[in-house]
Parts: structure tokens; sequence; C-alpha cells
């Protein structure tokens, strides 16, 4: 049986479709991906938390569901926004259809609308708050739930998906062949932030031989320097960076003490803060697979992959941070490295997931990092 669905944008815009998930109301920002692939990594990925995701690709769930491709233990992201999914998966990989997957998971979808109308019109107007329901449908109490939402800016997300848990991570990347993941011999001892980590970033650590214990996002750098880390990594994660104050403060901390640090996304916009500089909201996010990105000392452009709705302001950047990277969709800043200290950080995703892998010798850098911080000591 079709069950009907609607999405309402604060704005009073209405789109009917049908529901390709479970039943009920959820609200969020509304944000647009261009990937092609990878729509369970997105929906899994916790940087996605309170956020409702249309993906501009039309067909979607062609490839099924598989455990392995989770980039977290749930889905975070609050519904999915598509053009069609397909009768049946087809994949050899596949466990479950992709509604089924949703619907066992408490999270609401929509299918059957004009995802293209939807993308230009968030791309012309900017940033939407929106209210996506299924089942018994009620435009009203929808467009009265997405009013209500708040908005990201100013909203901490780092410490409500962050584990509660200390924990240790040692699994390497999938091999096809063998349908395991690897377990590679680890080098370096590694803590890592978790303020909404992605699993294949623990997995591309693990894989350049990192032992990683990963920590709360509350946790204090004492606690962590008393580990005596070769190195800090900070993660990924949702809502905006600057009211994150226990992390930014911490940040400072392993600056001061010297401790290689590399962050990605919104551990670069904490990086950023920590250093003196300022965030603000995007009116239009980053949220593809296709987004051209240049490394300034060498003039090499990547393609990568990326999602975010907040920027590291370059003007307000001090005199001990050179700006490493610069998208070239909209010339904001895409990573930074100080001058006085062993920190760097990306505002991508080197670990794609899904993406190209252009930008992975970030991993290396990094551990290049830990290993001349070795040889300094010696
Ligand atoms: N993927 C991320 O880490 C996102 C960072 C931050 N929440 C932003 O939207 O900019």
């Amino acid at each position: 049986m079709t069950e009907t669905a609607i999405l309402v944008l604060e704005d009073g815009t209405v789109f009917e479709g049908v529901s390709v998930g479970a039943t009920g109301l959820s609200v969020g920002e509304v944000v647009f991906n261009t990937a092609m692939t990878g729509y369970q990594e997105v929906l899994t990925d916790p940087s996605y938390a309170r956020q409702l995701v249309t993906l501009t690709y039309p067909h979607v769930g062609n490839t099924g569901c598989t455990d392995q491709d989770d980039e977290a233990a749930k889905v975070w992201s609050a519904g999915l926004i598509v053009r069609d999914v397909p009768r049946r998966p087809s994949s050899w990989r596949s466990q479950v259809a992709l509604p089924e997957w949703l619907r066992a998971r408490g999270i609401v979808g929509i299918a059957g609308i004009d995802t293209r109308k939807l993308t230009r019109l968030l791309r012309d107007r900017g940033a939407q708050n929106g209210a996506l329901m299924a089942g018994d449908v009620d435009v009203d109490r929808a467009l009265e739930a997405a009013r209500k939402f708040p908005g990201l800016k100013g909203m901490d997300l780092a410490k409500v998906v962050s584990t509660a848990e200390t924990y240790a991570w040692t699994e390497g990347a999938l091999d096809l062949d063998a349908n395991a993941f690897q377990s590679v011999p680890s080098t370096f001892r590694v803590v890592a932030y978790d303020y909404g980590v992605k699993t294949n970033i623990l997995r591309m650590l693990a894989e350049r031989g990192c032992a990683l214990t990963v920590v709360p996002a509350r946790t204090p750098a004492a606690e962590v320097l008393a580990m005596q880390p070769d190195g800090v990594f900070l993660s990924n994660g949702p809502g905006d960076p600057e009211p994150c104050d226990y992390a930014i403060s911490a940040i400072r901390e392993f600056i001061d003490a010297k401790v290689p640090l590399f962050g990605i996304c919104l551990g670069h916009q904490l990086l950023a803060l920590a250093a003196g500089a300022k965030t603000v909201k995007m009116a239009n996010g980053h949220h593809g697979a296709n987004h051209p990105v240049q490394d300034l000392d060498s003039g090499r452009v990547m393609i990568t992959s990326q999602n975010h709705g907040f920027a590291v302001d370059e003007a307000t950047l001090p005199a001990n941070v050179r700006v490493i990277h610069r998208s070239l969709f909209d010339g904001t800043n895409q990573g930074i490295e100080l001058t006085d200290a062993p920190a760097f950080s990306f505002q991508g995703h080197p670990e794609a997931s899904p993406g190209p892998h252009d930008v992975s010798p970030l991993f290396d850098r990094f551990v290049a990092s830990m290993s001349n911080q070795h040889a300094g000591k010696h």
C-alpha cells in the first residue's frame, strides 16, 4: 500500500509525494547533495543530524543497503527526499531494500517529488528549514513544525551525537574479495575526538598504522594528554562549531602542547576557532562528491567530497595561520595550517565515502607529522 508523504518548507512551499520510509513527522534544515552514489553513507553520516537530505541524482536505492556500508551505528539524517526509488535493488552486496531499511530504522522518506525544483529553490533562496510528514499528512501541522525548528545556527550537536564511552578502534578498510575488514599493524597512538565521526575516517587512519582511542566530544585535554598520544584527530560532526566551547578550549591546549593535530570538516572549523578565527553560516552549503578544491602550495586541483553548511571566515584568520586549500566553486576556505604548531585541517572529506579519493594523501601528511615529531624528540 502506498502512503502519502509531504515536504513543507518554512516559506510555505508544499511538495506532495509518496512515503518510502516510516510514517511520522520529522523536521530539520533541508539540504541537497549532488553525489550520484552513497545514499546509505550519507544517511548514516552523523554530520547530517537534524538535516533532511534531498539527493539530486534521480534514482536512489538501486543497490540496496548493506551493514558494511554504515558510517555510524544508526541513521542520523532526519529524513530522505528523492525523485524515484526502484522497485527492487540489484547488487550482490545488498541485504535489504532502501524503503525497508528506512522503515526498520524509523526514518521518514518521500519519493515522487520534483527534486530539481526543490534544489533550485534551495539554491536561489538559501538554506531553509522544513518538515517531512508521512502517513496521515496535515500541511498546516507540518508548516507549523517547520517554522518552529530553530535552525542550525547556534546549535551544538557534536555533544549530542558523540559516543558516550571511550573505545578502541583498529579495523582497516573493507577487503571486498575476502568480504572482511582488514586488520593492520599499528605504529602510532592517536586519540580521535568523536564530534560525530564517520567510520571510514577511523578505517583510513587505522590503515595507515594508527591505533585509535575514540573519546567523547567533551573529554578534557588533560585526560587526553595523560594518554601521551602521538597525535590527536578532530572529527567531522553536525551543527554549528561556534558554541562547542569545550572543544575549542581543549584544542587550544593541544596547540600549546605541540601535539600533531589533524581536523576534518567540523574538526577543521574547530581548529580555526581555537586559533582565533571566526566561522560563518553559508547561504549555500556544500554537499556533494564533485567539488573542485585547489591546493594553494602546489596549484593542484582535487575533486573532493563535501558536506558542510558553515565555513571558516578567511578574513579573520590570525597571522600564524596559513590558508592551504580553497574551493574553486565559491572561493571559500577549505584548509589551514598553523605556522607555529604541527596542526592542519581540511574542510572537505578526505575519507570521501562517498566520493573521489583525491584528498586521501592528507591522512599520510598527518602520519608524517607524527613521525617528524617523534624524530624531533630523539
Ligand atoms: N561534515 C561536517 O563535519 C560538517 C561540519 C558542520 N556541521 C557544517 O555544517 O559546516
